[in-house]
């Protein structure tokens, strides 16, 4: 047997717990297996074979890569952008800085609805070319797989050009997007007095989703000003009813019980959870609603609380971590730094990390099981770092150490790519 791709001199290999069903929770969350000085093969872009290196010595292949000691994990995941828009917010840095606040913004006219009003006098073509940079980006971070939310069109016409924008970028970029419908982001000025016959406008897109398999979750931005929480109930219900999973954008900034409605409506995960309550957390553990945080969104809106991550963890919640990737609250492809600021901001251990931006956020996207771990027959969606374990990522924060990134068996990314030079010897 001739196998495509060898990776040999694997100085720290973390498989994660790929025997363990469902999203890691509890004191699982900190456990990690850590194979060292290991050799692995890959053929038609699955994992074929992990061994030693004197194993190794003996298998054939088409390429060999030696990892030089380095560490190899799987792909990350981030499990929560908003990948497709149109336009930049840079002008309300200065907004920001006077004390203006996010929901301010949006209320004035412009935050998210600035964006919409980009978005929708884009072409698909302009949308899918930046989108296609932003991906490159992440792609070049370590991120195989990466879950998109539509909601800068707020109509009909461009929420369904956000999604087939998703839909052809997964198809064509080597990077794995999971897109989620989230029509229901802000009230569109053209509704302002009409939220509830605008949500039902959204509704009615979820046929046409559904046929063109544009989207498998429902999202709603559940906040203070934008859609309650009785509204939030209403809508994913019907999203359900249709066959649909759900998600909430909840508690980022009022805690408005948005985490207690994720675990009342069976929601796959709730994202941000900045205010949950004590009660909320609780609720989490119990219907196993996954807690997707967003610390870079804490960071860039200077936030003086962030999410309860550490009360979670001892609930037994389980966490995944998330970029946020926006035009406005947080602007960053680097899942990388997310992970030094949960190091940070929520004293997140480097162990709980590395669950929460692979296994984890594969179940938060419907992919647990299948993307995130490193097992024989599964897809090779694997990372070769610049570095020597698993702890150095979370800790030398702001700069990018993925050396080669692997898709599906494929090197998609390598660090000489960007005309840095390469120290990876690949024959
Ligand atoms: N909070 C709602 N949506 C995004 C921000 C979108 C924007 O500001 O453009 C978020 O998750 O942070
Ligand atoms: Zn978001």
């Amino acid at each position: 047997m001739k196998y495509d791709l060898i990776l040999e001199n694997i100085g720290q290999l973390l498989t994660m717990d790929y025997e363990k069903e469902g999203p890691l929770c509890g004191k699982d969350m900190n456990e990690l297996i850590v194979l060292e000085n290991k050799a692995l093969a890959i053929a038609d872009g699955r994992i074929a074979l992990i061994g030693s290196n004197e194993e190794a010595s003996e298998w054939k292949a088409e390429k060999r890569i030696d990892c030089e000691g380095k560490l190899v994990t799987p792909g990350l995941i981030d499990p929560h952008t908003h990948l497709v828009f149109a336009g930049s917010r840079e002008h309300e840095m200065g907004l920001k800085q006077q004390g203006v606040p996010y929901l301010e913004i949006l209320k004035q006219g412009g935050g998210i609805l600035s964006t919409v009003k980009a978005t929708r006098a884009a072409s698909e073509a302009e949308l899918y070319e930046k989108a296609a940079g932003h991906l490159d980006r992440m792609l070049s971070y370590g991120m195989t797989t990466v879950e998109a939310k539509s909601g800068y069109g707020l109509n009909g016409e461009t929420e369904l050009k956000q999604l087939r924008t998703a839909k052809k970028l997964n198809t064509e970029h080597a990077a794995e997007v999971v897109s989620t419908f989230l029509g229901a982001h802000a009230i569109p000025s053209e509704h302002k007095h009409q939220p509830d016959v605008f949500l039902e406008e959204m509704v009615q897109l979820l046929d046409v989703i559904e046929k063109e398999e544009l989207a498998q979750f429902v999202d709603i931005f559940c906040e203070t000003g934008v859609f309650s929480i009785e509204q939030s109930r209403v809508f994913l219900s019907k999203a359900k009813q249709k066959g649909f999973k759900v998600k909430i954008h909840a508690d980022e900034i009022d805690p408005l019980g948005g985490a207690e409605l994720a675990s009342e409506l069976g929601a796959v995960s709730a994202e941000h959870l900045v205010g949950t309550s004590d009660e909320g957390i609780k609720q989490l553990a119990e219907k196993g609603v996954i807690a997707c945080l967003l610390p870079g969104t804490s960071f860039y809106l200077s936030k003086p609380d962030h999410a309860k991550a550490r009360k979670m963890l001892e609930e037994g919640v389980a966490v995944t971590l998330a970029t946020d990737f926006n035009p406005g609250s947080c602007p960053t492809e680097n899942l990388q730094l997310i992970m030094a600021f949960a190091a940070v901001m929520y004293k997140m251990t480097s162990k709980e990390i590395w669950n929460a931006v692979t296994v984890n956020a594969a179940y938060a996207i419907g992919l647990g099981g299948i993307r995130g771990i490193i097992a024989p027959m599964k897809q090779a969606d694997l990372v070769i770092w610049d570095a020597g374990n698993y702890e150095y990522i979370p800790y030398h924060f702001g700069v990018n150490h993925a050396k080669a990134v692997i898709k599906k068996g494929d090197i998609v990314f390598e660090k000489g790519d960007h005309r840095e030079p390469s120290t990876l010897s690949i024959t």
